[in-house]
């Protein structure tokens, strides 16, 4: 495999703050690598050591010379998807693009790397990256906004989260044994509530990054 940038064990700190954490990277040429992560995770640093515009503490880097790279690129959401800027450049060859958005990493990039406190902590295709967090999200609204109490108190009882609840009312818990469903329908049953949707899906990349870096979505 060819790949276009390399490094390895970067380190940069600007006095006590830790940018970098010791960053090893591997970019394959003719792809759209992404870096997500949160605010201060370190994603310009990364680009300015790979730019050679910052000088690493520790660590080496190996970037040919055409390729890429664009910090968090704006993209209007308002504006077609296939307009990003970091999906623009894609035909043309390799493309490292930092980015704080999980929906604009799965639109434009063949791999995602996530970056948080200065380190690597998931790499991958979007789909990899969802399958490796590992369960699924079970969903349930109930057919009368009275019984919400009811279900959230069993949804908690069965398994030990207490399910968030958006402004439609659907409640959404993280779901990781198999059996959860059957028992959530027999629970429902037997207190006497219904629900007009119930389900299990798989986490979107905003819960990914979220379960990955302990952040609230
Ligand atoms: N020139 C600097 N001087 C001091 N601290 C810095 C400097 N540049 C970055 N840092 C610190 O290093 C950490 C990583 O910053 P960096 O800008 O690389 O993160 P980021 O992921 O690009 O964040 P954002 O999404 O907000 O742009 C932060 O804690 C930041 O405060």
């Amino acid at each position: 495999m060819r790949y276009a940038i390399e490094a390895g064990g970067l380190v940069k700190r600007f006095g006590d703050a830790v940018a970098l954490d010791g960053v090893d990277l591997r970019v394959t040429a003719g792809q759209v690598t992404a870096v997500l992560g949160p605010a201060g995770a370190g994603k310009t640093t990364l680009l300015a050591v790979l730019a050679a515009s910052v000088r690493p503490d520790a660590g080496w880097t190996k970037t040919a010379t055409p390729v890429l790279l664009l910090d968090e690129p704006a993209a209007d959401p308002a504006a077609d998807p296939a307009d990003d800027p970091a999906d623009d450049p894609a035909r043309a060859g390799t493309v490292l693009f930092t980015t704080r958005d999980p929906a604009q990493a799965e639109r434009c990039a063949d791999r995602i790397v996530v970056l948080d406190r200065g380190r690597v902590l998931a790499e991958g295709r979007p789909g990899e990256l969802r399958r490796r967090v590992g369960g699924q999200i079970l969903h349930v609204h109930p057919s009368v906004p009275a019984d919400t109490d009811a279900i959230t108190r069993i949804l908690t009882e069965l398994t030990g989260a207490v399910p968030a609840r958006d402004a439609g009312g659907l409640l959404t818990v993280p779901a990781t044994d198999p059996m959860l469903l059957s028992a959530l329908v027999r629970r429902l049953d037997a207190a006497g509530v219904t629900a007009d949707e119930l389900g299990l899906r798989r986490p979107t990349l905003d819960e990914v990054l979220a379960a990955l870096t302990g952040s609230p979505e």
